[in-house]
């Protein structure tokens, strides 16, 4: 047999039936089951004139599968249930009428560019493509339920916002008190609630969720994962990661610029990160300035056979300049910490973290004058921590902040609750948002990626032999 033949034979092959396992949403007919049913008003809307056309509503049966690169030789995986998602878009028949909604919005956590975009897309969908008028913004997260007056919204004052960085709502850490929230919920009169934040404020929004349910409240609760981190499971990435990557491109120049223009130079830059290296990864990739990158997921050590120390050495040699780039949560086994510093936490929760890059730089410094005491020798180290969460989201990311906010509405209407919208493999889906919370996505240091940084920088595998 050729090659060809083999080819052909290959394309042929049949696949015995897939064996699919479709994630279950939450409706709120679930507990509620005698709520009416109403016609989708993109029906009678003059710009949706292809909305009576098959094709236009996603139904309830349409899918989307969670893995999409199979083994075609015929070892087909069958055995294993393959995961399924709804297929995000708008329905035909709705569970809300528009004129009864009272929605409100509601940003947690860390920034992240594009947080103003999902807003004002939240407003403007709400708006123009079902004819909400009642839409509210919750001042500085998960607190602003129940302390202070919400913003009244319209299309008209969030015109401008997706050219602005932050959340104009303002956002903060901790606060998260269940029964106040779900009183303030229902004491409000809203219906819709949408909640833009990172994993700690799903898991907030798993629970305002089940206590919705709890009381049997006519309310619906969809999820809108954020983080820069692009640290969240299941979806392909998280809105503002690649405007942060690009921002970070600044900042790993400069400190090219002034390695190369030191004798020994060494830029150090330490980019955000607080559980995982995307941000530091990408940034490493995509700028081919970087001599080494570290981050969480791969241990590092300085000193001896493999470690970063003697990497520089041969590197300064070779070259007379290096590049480091360090995620905030790498080596934080490394650095001494007090007793008070082991137990630091932020208002959420969160462990903090000790600055990574002011002890590599002390570390650095320390290293060359015990062993090259009297040569020249410059670190630059450049903390652009905030810059790049900082900033309006790019033309990529607000454009996925406004199929995110449209998914959401589309799927609240329909009466989905306790659901997350996201891409998956491409495509928007409804996930139900107790997965989502609970989902991890940290760089995967045995894949193509990883060691693809490891053949562009050369860098030890810190791998102890
Ligand atoms: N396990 C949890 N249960 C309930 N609320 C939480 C939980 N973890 C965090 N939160 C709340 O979610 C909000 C944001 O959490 P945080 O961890 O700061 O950011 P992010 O959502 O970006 O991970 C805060 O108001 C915090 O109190
Ligand atoms: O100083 P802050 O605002 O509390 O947050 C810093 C943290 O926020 C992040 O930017 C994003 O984290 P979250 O998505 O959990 O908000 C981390 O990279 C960083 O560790
Ligand atoms: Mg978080």
């Amino acid at each position: 047999m050729n090659t060809n033949d083999a080819q052909d034979q290959l394309e042929c092959l049949t696949i015995s039936p897939i064996n699919v396992k479709l994630k279950r949403l939450p409706r709120l007919t679930d507990y509620l089951p005698n709520l009416q049913t109403h016609t989708n008003p993109l029906q009678h809307n003059a710009f949706y004139h292809h909305s009576d056309k098959d094709g236009f509503y996603i139904s309830h049966s349409d899918v989307i599968l969670s893995q999409i690169v199979f083994d075609f030789s015929g070892n087909f995986p069958s055995s294993s249930p393959h995961l399924a998602y709804h297929h995000a878009g708008p329905r035909k028949e709705i569970l809300f009428d528009p004129q009864k909604v009272r929605a409100a919005i509601v940003t947690c956590g860390g920034l992240c560019p594009g947080l103003n975009t999902v807003i004002r897309e939240l407003v403007v969908g709400l708006w123009e493509l079902y004819g909400v008028r009642e839409i509210f913004g919750i001042k500085a997260g998960y607190r602003g339920f129940y302390s202070g007056d919400p913003i009244r919204l319209d299309p008209k004052l969030v015109h401008n916002w997706h050219k602005r960085g932050g959340t104009v709502l303002e956002t903060s850490r901790g606060g998260f008190d269940l029964h106040k929230i779900v009183d303030a919920i229902q004491s409000r009169g809203y219906n819709q609630v949408y909640i833009i934040g990172g994993d700690g404020t799903l898991r907030g929004a798993v629970q305002i969720f089940n206590e919705i349910q709890r009381r049997k409240l006519n309310v619906a609760v969809s999820g809108i994962p954020k983080t820069v981190d692009n640290d969240v499971g299941i979806i392909d990435r998280s809105f503002g990661f690649q405007t942060a990557v690009e921002m970070a491109q600044e900042a790993i120049s400069a400190a090219h610029v002034e390695a190369e223009s030191a004798p020994n130079g060494i830029g150090l830059v330490k980019l955000m990160g607080r559980n995982t290296g995307h941000i530091t990864l990408d940034a490493t990739l995509s700028s081919c300035d970087v001599d080494c990158c570290l981050i969480p997921e791969n241990d590092f050590y300085l000193e001896g056979k493999g470690g970063l120390f003697e990497f520089l050495d041969l590197r300064l040699k070779e070259n007379g300049h290096a590049v480091i780039v360090v995620a905030e949560g790498a080596g934080q086994d490394m650095i001494p910490r007090n007793e008070s510093q082991k137990q630091e936490k932020d208002d959420s929760g969160n462990l903090s973290f000790l600055d990574v890059g002011v002890w590599l730089n002390s570390e650095l410094k320390k290293w060359w004058e015990r062993d090259h005491k009297g040569e020249l020798f410059t670190v630059k180290y450049i903390d652009p921590t905030y810059m790049i969460r900082a900033v309006t989201a790019n033309a990529t990311d607000n454009l996925y902040c406004t199929l995110l906010a449209h998914s959401a509405i589309h799927g609240i209407m329909a009466g989905y609750t306790g659901f997350v919208t996201g891409p998956i493999n491409g495509n928007y889906a409804y996930i139900p948002m107790d997965e989502v919370a609970q989902a991890k996505s940290p760089v995967n240091t045995n894949d193509h990626k990883w060691a693809w940084v490891r053949s562009v920088t050369a860098q030890p595998d810190f791998r102890r032999t």
